[in-house]
């Protein structure tokens, strides 16, 4: 019988969970995507947060046991009532009527920390960019979008990194893809924009058969990069896509990923689908990483593998 496909998007604040999500549902078509954010599950507003000295990444200031009960509907089907954070004023709104729709994607700061919870995701994916690259998002993200000061920003994230070590880190350990967009040297101003993509494939799930691309980039100082190594001490693929590559060569991996998926085949062809990699620069300028395009239609190609083992 059929029911939604869930993909998880775990990572600490800040780490690009919201941007990788809106680009999978904009390949997978907004309209078969039902995005949940478990900032919702929250247990305490900002005020109170502040007056009882907890942060928002302990499990203690989260409802996890409601965030697992709606995850086991959702994969089932079935609707849930949703509690409604708002990040503008930083309390909480009246709660919203969920029905999911064929796929279902669930990111937020703790969605990894149960095994009842782990159990509910077709794919699981964990964003960990450099801390220097996520505290310059936060605080671009934090000042422009949620009415914080740089210094209240920066205060926080010391306040939280206990947290961030003692409970959002070790969920690396159960995702089956971890992302991290880094940049190309140690001066992260010195970007230009371009950051490149180093993907980390456990052997949990199947991969597409990316040893092709040893025939188009045959070493070490390639754009594009496959290798072995181990993460959190459990051997895995590496992947990795510079911000330079050139658009020949993305597009040989971008065929390589497509090739055995029909739909993926016509989303890869950027004249059906521009808006593939697209993402907002340090000054609101629109930038075409094609780093995070393979991200996104990497994982689109497991939410699609995904749809064929179950639906
Ligand atoms: N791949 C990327 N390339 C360039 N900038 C990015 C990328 N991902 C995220 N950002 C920047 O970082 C900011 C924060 O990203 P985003 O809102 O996606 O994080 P988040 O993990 O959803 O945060 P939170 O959990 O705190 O809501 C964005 O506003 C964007 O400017
Ligand atoms: O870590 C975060 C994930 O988005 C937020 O800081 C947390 O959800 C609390 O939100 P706010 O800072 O807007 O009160």
């Amino acid at each position: 019988m059929s029911r939604p496909i869930i993909l998880g998007i775990v990572g600490d604040s800040a780490a690009g969970k919201t941007t990788l999500t809106r680009g999978i549902a904009q390949v997978l078509g907004p309209e078969n995507v039902t995005i949940i954010c478990t900032d919702d599950y929250h247990k305490y507003d900002r005020k109170q947060r502040a007056e009882i000295g907890i942060t928002a990444l302990h499990p203690d200031c989260n409802h996890l046991d409601i965030m697992q009960q709606h995850l086991s509907l959702l994969r089932t089907g079935q609707p849930i009532l949703k509690p409604v954070y708002s990040h503008t004023t930083g309390t909480f709104e009246a709660p919203v009527y969920v029905k999911p729709n064929k796929f279902v994607i669930v990111e937020g700061l703790l969605g990894y920390s149960t095994r009842a919870a782990r159990d509910c995701y077709d794919v699981k994916v964990y964003l960990a960019p450099p801390e220097s690259i996520r505290t310059s998002w936060k605080v671009k993200r934090d000042t422009q979008k949620r009415g914080y000061t740089e210094e209240q920003v920066l205060a926080e994230l010391e306040k939280r990194e206990p947290d961030s070590e003692q409970f959002i880190r070790p969920q690396r350990q159960w995702s089956d893809i971890v992302v991290s967009f880094y940049p190309p040297s140690d001066d992260i101003n010195n970007t230009n924009g371009h950051l490149n993509v180093r993907l980390v494939l456990r052997p949990t799930i199947p991969h597409p058969d990316f040893t092709k691309i040893l025939d188009f980039c045959d070493n070490t100082m390639s754009a594009i990069r496959l290798g072995l190594d181990r993460d959190m001490g459990k051997p895995v693929d590496v992947l990795e896509v510079d911000g330079h590559a050139t658009l020949e060569q993305v597009n040989k991996l971008e065929h390589l990923i497509c090739s055995d998926m029909p739909y993926l085949k016509n989303v890869c062809n950027r004249e059906v689908n521009p808006e593939i990699g697209k993402v907002a620069g340090t000054t609101g300028e629109t930038i075409q990483s094609y780093p995070l395009a393979i991200t996104q239609l990497l994982t689109t190609y497991h939410i699609l593998k995904a749809t064929q083992i179950y639906q």
